[in-house]
């Protein structure tokens, strides 16, 4: 029987084939799967720079092109006939010597370009790597029938344009010479190709989190069907008809990953808790919903996804249904969000569902309380300084420093706070009512009488949970962190939690390590969503420094790239509301005759009203219009964010005024360019931004 592989851009290519061929395509996969009568027979391909390459005949005109070794099938691509010979010709094969993954070589491209290279390094003496020794070269995985090329490039800008022909794991370690690093800072680059090893098993030291460093592999570069296992991003394979069904069915992300998120899904087990950051659409929430799946199958116990929002948790849900087949695995995780949690321990624990207490009642109440502060004032101190903190007395309230807060309080005006909140707290505990943060701060309390270290039961019940993974975790405030702690026992891999704090959109600055959580920090660098040009503008735009929170310190921007490029965002100003909304429509309808479908466009503005007028606008379009909150999490092939305007962007109601707080003021500010940025980053096709009147002072000039 033959073992068949698939390579990602055989899905993708047969999905844009007619239905019949198709049809016909998968018919003979299957038959060749299942070695019956009618399966087509590998053929050679004259002309091919890798003899391991053959054609299959899957259709009337179309052809599979494979690499061969032994029983090992790796199925590439399906094109016509003509483009199938000239892709097998094109191509050559190998295995990293440093790392023992697949490369795909473009050997016809290089050919081309070498007489060009030759003949730059004739014309000077300069060379790029004359520093670098064959032996370094060597243990950086460069194959050997490169070096004699590689020793001809001059400059770092005929590296980058050999780019797209060579491997990345050959093109990594060399730009990082490059650049002027060493062989060591090299190899660190070429490390992140890895993933983990299926055959070493999941629970084998990998190097991708836990504390085990890596285990160098014993590279046989004759050895494609370990190179394959190796090299989850370029091949997956198939057992039988079922399991093909499913790779040429489900999107990419359910069945490729790229070898750092492969490695943090399915590394460990992880001896403390992980944190992975990473900018927009660099597949944190992909991650997430893989190392969850991975953590179901694992069999341990019950799985916690957390999530932001009802929209989110039900997005995630449909998700793991595509990712998970096995129903027994996947009804060992359920999606939910801290709030959720929280009403349902409180719930439990009292027999009936707890009352919360709505905006505009709790406002009064702090004005009854006839503090020095106004309500807004006191609101934040209540939850930024003495929830956050879990201060239970006065003596505690003096005693803390206040991050985060610039107005110096005196120990009476502390006194007056802490004798409002004292106020405010007991009139609600008298009506029976709170918010949701006293419910997340009850339900830990709960939680923390009845848990302890890893619990020894044969079936631990479904709390605490035996893992929680955390998705858009930089909003998530201390009192909901310490719910989440202990609602999962101290064990190996209790606590996976991705974000992003630079997309913070809440008052919530919140290092780990502050409640309890020491966690192994992990950094993504690539963003697979966005193309370059919105990636770079949605840095400008995002500006103002780097972020502070989920790390201790603070984290820059830097170093955040895109793989690919398209069009630059489109700003577009208007002489008035009206006209912006005209805009809008012509936009969005062209978008809509060009072929994309509704669902792939979202519109977002920053109030309420520019929403419904923008969704009256468009009615019966079918596209999404939300706030820019609603932004989050999301992802579109198009989106149009409007009303980026002075005096909507900021939006100054959500302001702290500078002689209340200066501080908090800035704090206001950089979390309004969070929202901006958040929604400005969603579109992985193209970002169209429009005002009318005077400019965000946000948006970059
Ligand atoms: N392995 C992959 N295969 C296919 N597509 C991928 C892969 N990884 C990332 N992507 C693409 O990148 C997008 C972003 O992934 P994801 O939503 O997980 O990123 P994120 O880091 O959570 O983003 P954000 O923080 O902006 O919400 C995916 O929807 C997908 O289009």
């Amino acid at each position: 029987m033959p073992r068949l592989a698939l390579s990602p851009e055989f899905p993708a290519e047969l999905s844009a084939l007619a239905p019949p061929v198709r049809r016909d395509v998968v018919t003979s996969v299957r038959r060749f799967l299942q070695n019956v009568s009618g399966a087509p027979h590998p053929e050679r391909v004259r002309g091919a720079r890798d003899d391991r390459v053959a054609t299959l005949r899957l259709a009337d005109r179309y052809r599979g092109v494979v690499v061969r070794q032994r029983d090992v099938y790796w199925l590439l691509t399906v094109l016509s006939d003509a483009d199938a010979w000239s892709y097998a010709q094109r191509y050559r094969f190998g295995v990293n010597r440093a790392l023992g993954v697949v490369e795909v070589w473009d050997a016809a491209a290089l050919e081309r370009v070498e007489p060009a290279i030759r003949r730059a390094a004739g014309a000077c003496t300069a060379r790029l790597f004359a520093d670098i020794c064959d032996t370094d070269l060597a243990s950086l995985g460069i194959d050997h029938r490169f070096l004699p090329l590689l020793r001809q490039i001059a400059d770092e800008l005929t590296l980058e344009a050999l780019e797209p022909l060579l491997p990345p794991t050959q093109y990594a370690p060399l730009a990082a010479l490059a650049r002027g690093e060493s062989v060591a800072g090299a190899w660190r680059e070429l490390d992140l190709c890895r993933a983990v090893t299926p055959a070493a098993g999941d629970g084998e030291p990998t190097g991708s989190g836990g504390s085990a460093e890596p285990v160098e592999p014993v590279v046989d570069p004759d050895d494609l069907t370990t190179a394959l296992l190796r090299s989850p991003d370029r091949a997956v394979f198939v057992d039988g008809p079922r399991e093909l069904n499913h790779v040429l069915d489900a999107p990419e992300w359910c069945v490729f990953l790229h070898p750092p998120q492969h490695r943090l899904a399915r590394g460990g087990p992880y001896d403390r808790p992980v944190l992975v950051t990473g900018g927009a659409g660099t597949g944190k929430t992909l991650i997430a919903l893989h190392r969850a799946a991975h953590l179901a199958r694992g069999g341990a116990g019950q799985v916690l996804l957390v999530t932001f929002s009802q929209g989110l948790i039900s997005d995630l849900s449909a998700k793991l249904d595509l990712l998970i087949e096995d129903e027994v695995v996947r009804k060992r995780i359920e999606v939910g969000n801290v709030d959720r949690l929280a009403h349902r321990i409180v719930s439990d624990a009292e027999g009936r569902s707890p009352v919360l207490v709505g905006a505009a009642e709790l406002t009064a109440l702090w004005r009854e309380a006839e503090s020095d502060h106004g309500p807004a004032f006191l609101l934040r101190e209540w939850e930024q300084v003495i929830l956050a903190q879990n201060l239970r007395t006065l003596d505690e309230y003096l005693a803390v420093p206040r991050p985060g807060r610039a107005v110096e309080l005196s120990a009476e005006q502390r006194a007056d706070v802490w004798r409002a909140v004292g106020h405010v707290t007991g009139r609600l505990a008298e009506r029976g009512k709170r918010t949701l943060l006293q419910l997340a701060a009850e339900a830990a309390t709960l939680l923390g009488r009845s848990t302890g270290d890893l619990l020894e039961e044969a079936e631990p019940g479904r709390e605490p949970y035996r893992h929680i993974v955390v998705d858009e975790a930089q909003d998530l405030h201390p009192t909901q962190w310490r719910l989440l702690r202990a609602a999962v026992p101290y064990a190996p891999d209790d606590l996976f939690i991705v974000g992003d704090p630079h997309q913070r959109i809440f008052d919530t600055r919140v290092a780990l390590g502050s409640v309890g959580i020491d966690a192994i920090q992990r950094r993504l660098q690539v963003s697979y969503r966005l193309p370059q040009e919105i990636l770079s503008w949605g840095v400008r735009l995002r500006g103002g420094g780097p972020a502070d929170g989920l790390v201790a310190g603070v984290q820059e921007l830097y170093g955040f790239r895109a793989t690919r490029h398209g069009p630059r965002p489109m700003v577009r100003a208007y002489d008035s509301p009206e006209d912006e909304l005209n805009g809008l429509v012509t936009h969005v309808s062209q978008w809509l005759e060009d072929g994309v479908r509704p669902e792939e466009v979202g519109v977002a503005a920053r109030t309420a009203e520019l929403v419904r007028d923008a969704r009256a606008a468009l009615r019966d379009s079918g596209v999404r219009v939300t706030t820019l909150h609603g932004m989050k999490g999301l992802e579109f092939r198009r989106a149009a964010v409007i009303g980026v305007a002075d005096g909507i962007v900021p939006a100054p109601g959500s302001l702290t005024p500078a002689e209340e707080d200066p501080a908090a003021r800035a704090h206001d500010l950089q979390r309004e360019r969070g929202l901006l940025y958040v929604a400005c980053t969603r579109a992985h096709e193209l970002l169209y931004v429009s005002y009318s009147g005077r400019a965000s002072p946000f948006l970059p000039t």
